[in-house]
């Protein structure tokens, strides 16, 4: 075993550990906490908190990927998609990755609470196990609105920016986190539709396996309209100004087309295409969130 272990890690880089955190993914999830800390104040975010904060945050966040990694180490194997990452193909082994993943958490959790405060580092450690234990471990292979409940855990980081630093919630944060909620479903099952047979094949009842095209793209429909009302609010809540609102219903109006088009499967590889503009559509409104706010501040 002890061998096993060593051969196994001998064959891994440095690159095969970043893979662990789905760097990506969690450097998307640090330009929202960023926004989250930037519009929680008008005065500057003090920069210990600035960088230590969203470090911390990503240490987190990556920690939590990392244990995905290990736990879907065999359905990551069925997949064309996932077959060739480090613990999966064998390069890691599940040891060595949890060990990273705990020391990224506890280095994470202690950044956290040396110098932010106190809720924001549980509400992280909230969001970590809400994604890496109750997403990974239990909702993914139980339910096909396992992204809706996990998506939770990922829509969390505006509010741990801002908690960061206020050190306590409030409605305008909550409103970013129902932001990025109702995206995940538009995000996730267009991707989820693009790759259908390989989930099947790995027996994960994601939406489009258990009730089909149709009805997934109906839901994509429906979250996405639904997203677009919610990404409404922060103009209506005098929280941003017109600068946001344009860009809101102009980015929306783009993610509303490539919605009805994957409904109509009026253009070839519509999915993957509503995949791609997600990702750019939430990086976008969030520039477009922290745009504003330095207007509005210097109006
Ligand atoms: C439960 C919630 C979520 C689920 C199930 C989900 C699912 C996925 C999956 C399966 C991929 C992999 C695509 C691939 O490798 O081909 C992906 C990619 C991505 N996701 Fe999500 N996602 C979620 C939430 C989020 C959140 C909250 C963010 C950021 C705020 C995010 C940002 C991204 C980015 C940037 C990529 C592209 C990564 C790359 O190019 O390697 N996702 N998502
Ligand atoms: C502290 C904090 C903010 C925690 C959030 C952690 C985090 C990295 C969430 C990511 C969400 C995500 C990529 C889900 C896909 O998982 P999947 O297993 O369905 O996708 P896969 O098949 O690509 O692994």
């Amino acid at each position: 075993m002890a061998t096993l272990l060593q051969t196994r890690q001998e064959n891994a880089s440095w690159r095969d550990y970043l893979e662990l955190t789905k760097p990506r993914v969690v450097l998307l999830m640090l330009i929202t906490s960023l926004v989250g800390m930037f519009l929680a104040t008008r005065a500057g975010v003090a920069w210990p908190v600035l960088v230590f904060g969203n470090l911390g945050i990503g240490l987190c966040a990556g920690a939590a990927a990392a244990v995905n990694h290990v736990v879907d180490r065999r359905i990551d194997s069925i997949m064309a998609r996932t077959h060739k990452r480090p613990v999966t193909a064998g390069r890691l082994s599940p040891v060595a990755a949890l060990g990273f993943a705990l020391l990224l958490a506890v280095a994470g959790m202690a950044l956290l609470l040396t110098f932010t405060n106190e809720l924001a580092a549980w509400l992280t450690l909230a969001s970590l196990l809400g994604y890496a234990v109750l997403y990974t471990g239990f909702l993914k292979r139980a339910t096909p609105q396992n992204i809706v409940i996990g998506g939770l855990a990922g829509a969390a980081p505006p509010l741990l920016g801002w908690v960061a630093v206020t050190g306590h919630i409030s409605a305008e944060p909550l409103l970013l986190v129902l932001i990025i909620f109702a995206w995940t479903p538009p995000h996730f099952w267009a991707l989820a539709i693009h790759r259908k047979e390989e989930y099947a094949k790995a027996d994960i009842p994601m939406l489009p396996v258990t009730h089909g095209e149709h009805y997934t793209k109906v839901h994509i429909l429906l979250y996405t309209a639904v997203m677009i009302a919610v990404t409404l609010l922060p103009y209506a809540i005098h929280m941003s100004g017109l600068l946001y609102l344009a860009c809101a219903v102009v980015l929306g109006g783009r993610f509303m087309f490539w919605a009805v088009v994957l409904y109509r499967d009026s253009r070839p590889h519509a999915a993957i295409s509503t995949f791609k503009y997600s990702i750019w559509y939430l990086f976008l409104l969030f520039i477009a969130l922290l745009a504003d706010h330095y207007l509005l501040l210097n109006l």
